[in-house]
């Protein structure tokens, strides 16, 4: 969908006129006042001091940049009308925007947002973070910084509104957006249809390159090849909001942290798949957790975690690694890819003895994990926890958006796993406090994403630290549910040239416990559509997924003003706001997420059963991740994509494959749309290879099902379909 197109749609007449607020009592539980309930409101609520407070910190409010004073005070000033629910020219979220032009209000809702989606940090490149505003701990960064900080923004149009237009803009962070060593793809933000004018700013970020990681990390440069980091700035090397945020922790007691969900009715379909692995010399797959031969610690703690009956990639990963071979896995979503890692590492650090975690200013851990989002690598640091229970191996876990020194005093307390993104994990490896003389795993999930072009830089220059072990000397391991090809060539520069490939089902191919469902959708159609859906599904817990952050904002908003609610998280959302959103949404008390990319891959949700692509993704393998946040560990779910021919046609041709591949239904609308967008050697990408069906080295492959060793393999087309 174009911008032009979406603000169109913004402005059309027929916009209900609700104006929700938040209530106090339901907010008050929450850190970030991060739910959107509401009830109509009177102007004086408000003008409540503590709602509005809440109001603010939602996203939702005025348009204030509040990273400045200056800006608060004015906003401070507006009349309470002008104040409340969804805001008369405001702005949404967190971006800063600055409302000094706009008090009267604003017609447009979202400003022009091209390239804005999470999902790939080259796009997001150049454009910098969200403006300053902070609370609680966040409001102790200097005021220096936050007005001059990234991200502040001055005369944004508002948020979902009323009013009329005013369109200049100007820009603090031109100089980032302009490219920096990274290049910005970003287009010139100038509003075309709608005379916006964004000027940018050169301030004191000047000559720096700016660089917005696909969620989570912000790193600028202040040269071609030279990078600093988000938290270096926190030291006073670079200018940037300071973060402050201390996640909280999560609980101790032994019932939280074995918490597990049920596996689904077709778990033990699971056993039909089929499984290929390729390489020489893998050892067989084991068809039992007694066959691992793991610790009794261990053992007891996989028991309570509920796991009685090993999923395929784990039959056949974890005795690879056990036999300490590198490893490239490819499974579906929600089969059990981290413990298949997870379980067989922790067996080695019990089996060769590790340092017993004490206090040390240099922290050396024997195994590193990397994620692409700060929530995904949460939870696979509780994985860790759970799986190293009672165990002298000292799980931690850093992510950007978080207080530095909150991150280092996790882990001088002792470290033996580090659960880490790769923005936080190199500021930590650059401020000295992780030597990685002792790493003898290194783990990529979503090796894909991690490889690509977006964090690919920055892997190899973690491969490449002083002291990191080569790549002969350590075990490294890449799991995921898609692996391109062109990925799995640049993968060889990590793994020992006689990796195995462990391919389970169809490289790339989608969860078949989820049902899939494509509607043709116009854009204008697409509100009232999800809302008829939404309505339908009442309570069950459903992830909508969007294109664009500002996007997000406003179809939360619009979802909570439809009385459904609805929370969001997005990669313009403060850490503490993302972790409460994410919260409110597991617990039930949002049973709608609202989420951009940044919530795509490998989160592990409880009775998720819907999936909605709102906006279709622009690439399959993004639309494979985020509707397997359904349809886990043997749950069925169902997944709904609108489809708009205007915009999505590009995607209509790998659409049909993985449809087919999961042997669901295909419409022949879309199937005449793929045949007229037909391209000739196509193979299931946009981009590139992502149905590779087979390792790219194409070297000797076995095809098996899981649990039968390579002698027993059964006929692979008997045992194609697995549910
Ligand atoms: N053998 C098992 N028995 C029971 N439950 C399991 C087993 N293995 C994994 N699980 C559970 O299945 C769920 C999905 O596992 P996990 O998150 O590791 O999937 P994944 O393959 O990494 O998915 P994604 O591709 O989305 O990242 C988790 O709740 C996990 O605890």
């Amino acid at each position: 969908m174009g911008d032009e197109d979406w603000e169109a749609e913004i402005i059309k007449p027929h916009m209900s006129s609700y104006v929700p607020v938040f209530e106090k009592d339901r907010y008050s539980s929450g850190a970030n006042g991060d739910t959107f309930n509401r009830t109509p409101a009177s102007s004086s609520e408000m003008d409540d001091g503590p709602r509005r407070d809440h109001f603010m910190r939602s996203g939702f409010a005025s348009g204030r940049s509040l990273g400045n004073r200056d800006a608060v005070e004015s906003n401070k000033r507006e009349t309470p009308s002008t104040v409340g629910g969804f805001g008369v020219g405001k702005g949404f979220g967190n971006r800063g925007f600055l409302n000094n032009k706009l008090e009267e209000g604003d017609s447009s809702g979202f400003w022009r947002e091209s390239n804005d989606s999470e999902d790939n940090p080259t796009r997001d490149r150049g454009f910098s973070r969200r403006g300053g505003y902070q609370d609680g701990n966040d409001s102790e960064a200097s005021g220096s910084s936050r007005r001059g900080g990234r991200g502040s923004f001055r005369g944004c149009r508002g948020g979902f509104g009323l009013g009329s237009p005013n369109n200049e803009f100007e820009q603090h962070e031109g100089t980032q957006r302009a490219g920096g060593p990274f290049g910005s793809k970003r287009p010139t933000l100038s509003g075309a249809g709608n005379g916006d004018t964004y000027q940018s700013r050169s301030g004191s970020g000047s000559g720096r390159g700016g660089y917005k990681g696909l969620n989570e990390e912000v790193i600028t440069g202040s040269g071609k090849n030279s990078w600093k980091s988000e938290a270096e700035g926190e030291s006073g090397d670079t200018q940037g909001p300071k973060v402050t945020y201390i996640p909280p922790p999560p609980p101790e007691d032994e019932d939280s942290i074995f918490a597990h969900y049920q596996t689904g009715i077709n778990f033990d379909k699971y056993d039909t798949i089929l499984v290929e692995v390729s390489g020489h010399d893998a050892p067989p797959a084991i068809l039992t957790f007694e066959e691992a031969n793991l610790c009794q610690t261990l053992n007891n703690n996989i028991a309570k975690a509920g796991y009685t009956k090993l999923t395929p990639v784990q039959k056949y990963s974890i005795p690879i690694i056990l036999a300490g071979r590198d490893l490239m896995a490819c499974a579906q979503t929600g089969s059990g890819k981290t413990a298949a890692f997870l379980l067989p590492i922790l067996a080695h650090m019990m089996r060769d003895g590790i340092t017993a975690s004490r206090f040390k200013e240099l922290q050396e851990p024997e195994c590193i994990i990397v994620a692409p989002t700060r929530e995904l690598i949460n939870q696979i640091y509780l994985e860790a926890r759970k799986f190293s229970f009672g165990t002298c191996v000292r799980a931690v876990v850093i992510y950007g958006g978080t207080q530095l020194g909150h991150s280092i005093r996790q882990i001088v307390q002792g470290c033996n796993v580090l659960c880490a993104t790769p923005g936080r994990l190199m500021d930590i490896i650059g401020k000295e406090k992780i030597g990685l003389k002792q790493v003898k795993y290194l783990v990529l999930d979503e090796a894909d994403r991690m490889l690509d072009m977006g964090f690919g830089p920055e892997m190899k220059k973690l491969i490449s630290c002083p002291g990191m072990p080569s790549k002969e000397q350590r075990q490294t391991l890449m799991f995921s549910a898609t692996f391109p090809e062109e990925i799995q060539r640049l993968a060889g520069e990590f793994l020992k040239s006689n990796y195995l490939f462990v391919a389970v089902g169809q490289v790339g191919g989608a969860c078949r416990d989820v049902q899939q469902t494509i509607l043709q959708v116009g854009q204008y159609s697409k509100r009232e559509k999800l809302v008829e859906i939404l309505r339908n599904i009442g309570d069950e817990r459903t992830m909508v997924f969007v294109e664009t952050k500002k996007k997000a904002d406003f179809i939360a908003t619009f979802l909570c003003q439809e009385k459904i609610s609805t929370t969001s998280i997005h990669g313009d959302r403060e850490q503490r706001e993302r972790e409460q959103a994410l919260g409110d949404f597991r617990c039930g008390k949002c049973p709608v997420l609202v989420a951009t990319s940044v919530a795509a891959r490998g989160l592990d949700i409880e009775n998720v059963q819907h999936v909605i692509n709102f906006d279709l993704p622009s690439a399959i393998d993004e639309y494979v991740h985020r509707i397997g946040r359904t349809g886990r560990c043997g749950n069925t779910g169902r997944a709904v994509s609108f489809f708009d021919p205007e915009s999505d046609s590009h995607i209509a041709q790998p659409l049909v494959k993985v449809l087919s591949d999961a042997q669901q239904d295909v419409p022949a609308w879309l199937e005449e749309i793929a045949f007229s967008t037909y391209v000739p050697g196509f193979s299931g990408s946009t981009r590139g290879n992502v149905f590779a069906s087979v390792d790219t080295r194409k070297g000797k492959s076995t095809l098996n099902t899981a649990g039968f060793s390579s002698s027993q393999t059964p006929n692979p087309v008997d045992d194609e379909s697995w549910d």
